[in-house]
């Protein structure tokens, strides 16, 4: 079954005439002569990969299969994008609110919710039956590779990560999956076996190492030290680094500045990547610009989550929102900093929404962070830059020899894709349309339904 507004025909060779492209996901020769962007092409595909991208009716049909004439899709303009890339999720945390919702949307009451829910309810059974209803909901919208942070504290580092090593087989070839250990900085120093368990779980996952740095007042001496033990275990194991950072609207909350400082101490050649960051956007001119250059300087990237920043920041009963919560991303980029937006929760307690739709947040962070009447290359804060983050060289992007991987639609223009959710979009892979059905809720009750039991057997 497809929501699509086309179907593709059945044949190994065809030609995807007329579409528009955005210039920043095409190698440079096809990019000539865009306008807002975007570039008029036609695509040829053959046996599952992209055999040539010319000029709209341009070219000379594709040579190489001079025996079969290619099939024409007239897409009569339409914006073809390549699958995108979801480089901030929480696949663990997904889909536990009807259990456990935040009782008041607040981010204390997200950390409290969430904390309990894991406590009391994440089994390996959980955590795989809701990440696999996370990934077809991702699939089925488009996306081809997630990177998903694992809380890893206590037990739940040895129940989680092997459930996602699972994941990440049986999902090979549709979605590429990464994972980060999210743990407070505090461990490293005052709990270093555990610290020293997480490392080696995520060395033998071949995962990323992270940490959540203190959300509040500057950070002491204990900060630099708990970044120090890990970028020198991240550097041991050849790990890249994934932080989440100052995810507050206090303005003393500097940890940002202090994960560069220790890039640079350490001299760290991985990549490095800092989530939310958004007390960034409320520090004067001054320390801002100080910040954004060192990062500059440091090779950090940065991923903002404008969804679930709206949804927590700034929240106070009764008071309507004045800020919104997201990282400077446009001060970041003029700076040279590799900027992304990402999905972060999916109905959990840190944001009640979301279905890991890379097409809802880019629509979304358009509008929240003023991504129009700007460059016209931000789609590459949904394609390109997350895929180089995570180091995927083919990802995100549509190149002659690449997968014939697209998302279609029927929009031809910025305004056009950005005011409508593109519900009917058509998802292809490996030239195929694939079954865009998204998973029913109604599977996950019985999640529900056992904690019930659960707590009343207690
Ligand atoms: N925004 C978030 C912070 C920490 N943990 C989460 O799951 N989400």
């Amino acid at each position: 079954m497809s929501r699509g507004f086309i179907s593709l025909p059945d044949t190994p060779v065809y030609v995807l005439a007329d579409a528009t492209v955005p210039a920043a996901v095409l190698p440079p020769e096809a990019a000539r002569g865009a306008v807002e962007g975007l570039v008029r092409c036609d695509i040829h595909v053959a046996r599952g990969r992209i055999t040539r991208i010319v000029p709209q009716g341009g070219g000379p049909d594709a040579p190489s299969e001079a025996s079969a004439v290619p099939v024409r899709i007239d897409l009569d303009g339409g914006i073809v994008l390549p699958r995108l890339v979801d480089v901030h999720t929480h696949l663990d945390k997904g889909h536990i609110w009807p259990r456990s919702p935040n009782p008041d949307g607040t981010f204390m009451g997200a950390l409290h919710s969430a904390g309990r829910d894991r406590v009391a309810f994440w089994s390996a059974e959980d955590v795989a039956a809701r990440m696999d209803f996370s990934l077809r909901a991702a699939f089925a919208h488009g996306t081809c590779a997630v990177r998903t942070h694992l809380d890893s504290l206590g037990p739940q580092t040895a129940i989680s990560w092997p459930v996602f090593a699972e994941m990440r087989e049986a999902w090979k070839g549709r979605i590429t999956l990464q994972a980060t250990a999210l743990f407070t900085c505090d461990i490293v120093t005052n709990d270093e076996p555990q610290f020293r368990d997480i490392v080696s779980t995520v060395a033998r996952h071949g995962g990323v190492l992270g940490g959540v740095t203190f959300l509040g007042a500057a950070p002491d001496a204990a900060l630099d030290l708990a970044l120090d033990r890990i970028f020198m275990a991240a550097a041991a194991n050849g790990l890249d680094l994934d932080f989440h950072v100052d995810e507050s609207d206090a303005p003393e909350a500097r940890s940002l500045e202090r994960i560069a400082d220790a890039a640079l101490r350490h001299r760290f050649q991985g990549r490095i990547l800092a989530g939310h960051c958004c007390s960034l956007a409320l520090q004067d001119e001054a320390d801002a610009a100080r910040v954004i250059d060192k990062l500059g300087e440091a090779g950090i990237a940065v991923v903002s989550l404008p969804m679930c920043n709206m949804y927590l920041q700034d929240r106070r009963p009764g008071r309507t929102p004045r800020w919104r919560g997201v990282a400077p991303l446009h001060e970041l980029k003029a700076a040279g900093v590799p900027v992304m937006v990402a999905s972060d929760n999916t109905r959990d307690p840190f944001y009640a929404y979301g279905d890991l739709d890379m097409i809802e947040v880019f629509r979304e962070a358009t509008r929240i962070a003023h991504l129009d009447h700007s460059d016209d290359n931000w789609i590459a804060a949904v394609t390109t830059t997350p895929a180089a983050v995570m180091r995927l060289a083919d990802a995100g992007r549509l190149s002659e020899g690449g997968a014939a991987d697209f998302i279609l639609t029927r929009a031809r223009s910025w305004t056009e894709l950005l005011a409508r959710p593109q519900a009917d979009r058509v998802v292809v892979v490996g030239g195929r349309t694939i079954d865009e059905t998204l998973p029913d809720y109604r599977e996950l009750d019985r999640l529900v339904a056992a904690q019930q039991e659960g707590q009343q057997d207690r």
